[in-house]
């Protein structure tokens, strides 16, 4: 996942291959709530790691269910041993939902019926989400559950609910309103088995108005099923729960990939050009069969133009009609999907509207005046009412703005943005917080990166210098604040002088042509905990002593090793960016880097610095020797014929000396890359 302060995202300009996608949020945490209340052991498999199902998993443990392993583990599957229908006397935990309406309305009615002390808090945008729907309809029944702060909306006080007044109204239908949220329902679909397992009569609940998002109703009845529960609907208006319901674990259950993260993929395979090669975007994991109404997007991009194909559990995209088709949609069945819409509205050849989606101003945020306010920034027309959106895309490609989209912490306003870099204009995209979309989909960029083409190679930023001037630690800090991958260069020097000795070979200059075909046998990989493997051999601290750094100078003077690693070290440009650390980024590997920073210091700072860094990993050294071969390295890197270390003609320069700290390099270099963005007007007035 990305946790940067913001992400800039290329202009992009193809993709192609394929994506499994994480699991369905909605069922997720359908099914670990209803695991929690049914009787044995249910295996979960596929279950969907993410910020809501997390303060679910959480807040079950709390209740004393047993969750095994307590973390969500890829590729393993999640244990939930239920509580049989009845939790111990006086229970009572402080639960904390986040901004997850899947899990605070959901266990809101649950433990309002099963009883005890709870309290149900959140993010503060939770407490702006209405619940009261759902509290008068729990109240009608007995349930005891106050306000503790406004009237209508978490946070809620949970206590012991009084049943007795059931009996004198009898069998008469419990009253829910469905045109606010379908979540209301859904909650009392969930909870109300609770009930009817030792109700005479069965349970009847009546949606007063109009129902809202009524495939998510679909979603709770089918998974209910798998649970033991049969409930009868009647025409979406009334549904009953037979006496004697009892929630019975089907043992083991698959959730499907979700259907809403499916969408960015399917407008991503409708927007973008196919990528050399390849043909179009396979989805994987979530296809027709699917019991998610967000399904059902895949007609609203196919009106759009997309050419989609699919299995039972697969989606096939590639772009058809091109420029894609403006439509006029009713969306109220895919409220989340629909927001994607919005997205492939920026390159539609006309208007399009987006209606009966009032649902979206009490969602994450109101996500009609954020979509509307961030598509506006890009230089889009938009026009917004109650319940609908209006777009109509810039038009021409002069008429594209590069924009710093604010993401109101709402994931989908970011995932949909991320589609915005597709631009005819060529622009980039900033996405302030891109952290987000931990919400349901915490790697969504790396699965987009792994499929799209920049228009432009991938932006580098060099940062060259002698030894031990600092540039290892600025680049890598560079690199996290930006979320750039990193390029350590030296290390592959070092990790060639390392393999060479250990194969007995001599560095020296009529080896050169031995140890240039000794590297390209090697297996490196630099893993994200910051080892370096060595044909599976930890060698991290091995490359990292004085010798180490000797032998890579030394092999780094001959030009058929510097060739060997040339290709090797292009190869690590990727989205979003890389940050190349070395002696010849600038001037050698990617002389078209957009920003290339020497940084220089004294030899004797840099040996003082060198000496720190030896004490503080433990090892011994010598200030006098250190200084000697610090400028034996100098003189070697900076006269040798092959690529002498040298600045960029166009390189900015730094002075790293040792008054100067490592955050004002890196708020220098970081202030130069801004410097070079298309937004950094409008980021710097905001
Ligand atoms: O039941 C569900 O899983 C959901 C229902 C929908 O909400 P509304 O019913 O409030 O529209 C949807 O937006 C939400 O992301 C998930
Ligand atoms: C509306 C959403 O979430 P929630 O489940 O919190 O309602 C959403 O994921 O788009």
């Amino acid at each position: 996942m990305f946790t940067t302060e913001f992400l800039d995202l290329p202009h992009l300009a193809r993709a192609g291959g394929s994506v499994q996608l994480p699991g369905s949020k909605s069922i997720s945490n359908r099914v670990l709530l209803l695991a929690a209340l049914s009787a044995g052991t249910t295996t979960i498999h596929d279950l969907l790691d993410s910020d809501d199902t997390r303060v679910m998993l959480d807040a079950l443990h709390a209740l004393g269910c047993t969750v095994t392993p307590r973390q969500v583990t890829p590729g393993q599957p999640v244990q939930i041993t239920g509580i049989d229908g009845a939790l111990p006397n006086n229970a009572r935990a402080q639960l904390f939902l986040g901004n997850a309406g899947t899990a605070m309305r959901p266990l809101t009615a649950a433990l309002a019926i099963l009883g005890g002390s709870f309290e149900m808090t959140g993010v503060p945008r939770m407490y702006e989400r209405p619940i009261g729907d759902l509290v008068d309809a729990l109240r009608q029944l007995g349930c005891q559950i106050d306000y503790l702060r406004d009237e209508g909306f978490p946070p809620l006080r949970i206590g012991q609910p009084d049943f007795r007044q059931l009996g004198s109204t009898g069998a008469a239908p419990i009253q829910v309103r469905g045109d606010v949220s379908s979540q209301f329902l859904t909650s009392l679909l969930m909870a109300l088995p609770l009930l009817a397992s030792t109700s005479p009569q069965a349970i009847a609940i009546d949606v007063v108005g109009e129902l809202i998002s009524k495939p998510y109703i679909h979603i709770t009845l089918e998974l209910l099923a798998r649970f033991g529960i049969r409930v009868e609907n009647h025409g979406w208006q009334r549904f009953v729960i037979p006496a004697g319901s009892r929630y019975q674990s089907p043992g083991s259950i698959h959730v499907e990939a979700d259907a809403s993260s499916a969408s960015y993929f399917i407008a991503l395979g409708a927007i973008a050009a196919s990528a050399e090669g390849q043909n179009g975007i396979k989805i994987e994991g979530v296809g027709l069969d699917s019991i998610q109404g967000d399904i059902r997007f895949v007609e609203a991009a196919r009106a759009m133009g997309a050419e989609i194909t699919g299995g039972p559990n697969w989606l096939h995209v590639a772009r058809g009609r091109w420029p894609l088709r403006a439509i006029d949609l009713d969306c109220n069945h895919i409220p989340d999907a629909a927001m994607t819409l919005a997205a492939m509205a920026l390159y539609a050849d006309g208007t399009t509207t987006l209606r009966n989606i009032a649902s979206w101003r009490v969602k994450e945020t109101d996500r009609i005046a954020a979509m509307a306010a961030e598509a506006r920034k890009l230089g889009a027309l938009v026009e917004e009412g109650a319940g609908f959106i209006r777009i109509t895309p810039p038009a021409a490609p002069e008429d594209w703005r590069a924009a710093s989209i604010h993401t109101y912490d709402d994931h989908r306003i970011a995932m949909c943005f991320s589609l915005a870099a597709f631009n005819p204009a060529g622009l980039p995209v900033r996405i302030q917080d891109p952290k987000c979309v931990a919400k349901t989909f915490p790697d969504y960029f790396e699965a987009l990166f792994a499929l799209v083409q920049p228009g432009a190679p991938a932006p580098v930023i060099c940062i060259d210098g002698p030894t031990a001037s600092g540039k290892g630690t600025v680049a890598t800090l560079v690199a996290q604040r930006l979320g750039f991958a990193l390029l350590d260069s030296g290390a592959l020097y070092r990790i060639a002088g390392l393999a060479a000795s250990r194969a007995g070979i001599a560095l020296q200059a009529d080896q050169a042509d031995r140890i240039a075909a000794l590297i390209a046998t090697l297996h490196i990989v630099f893993a994200p905990d910051q080892r370096v493997l060595l044909n599976g051999e930890d060698i991290s601290l091995a490359i990292r002593t004085e010798e180490a750094g000797m032998n890579a100078s030394r092999v780094s003077a001959f030009p058929a090793v510097r060739q060997a690693l040339l290709q090797w070290q292009r190869d690590f440009r990727r989205l979003p960016g890389l940050v190349a650390d070395g002696r010849d980024m600038g001037t050698v590997i990617f002389p078209d880097a957009p920003l290339k920073v020497f940084l220089s210091a004294s030899a004797e700072c840099r040996a003082q610095r060198r000496f720190k860094q030896l004490i503080d990993k433990g090892l011994s050294a010598n200030m006098h020797d250190l200084l000697a071969d610090l400028q034996a390295r100098d003189a070697r890197d900076t006269q040798r014929s092959a690529s002498p270390l040298q600045p960029a003609e166009d390189a900015l320069h730094w002075d790293n000396n040792a008054e100067r700290t490592v955050e004002q390099a890196v708020q220098q270099v970081l202030s130069w890359w801004q410097q070079r963005q298309p937004f950094a007007a409008e980021e710097s007035a905001v």
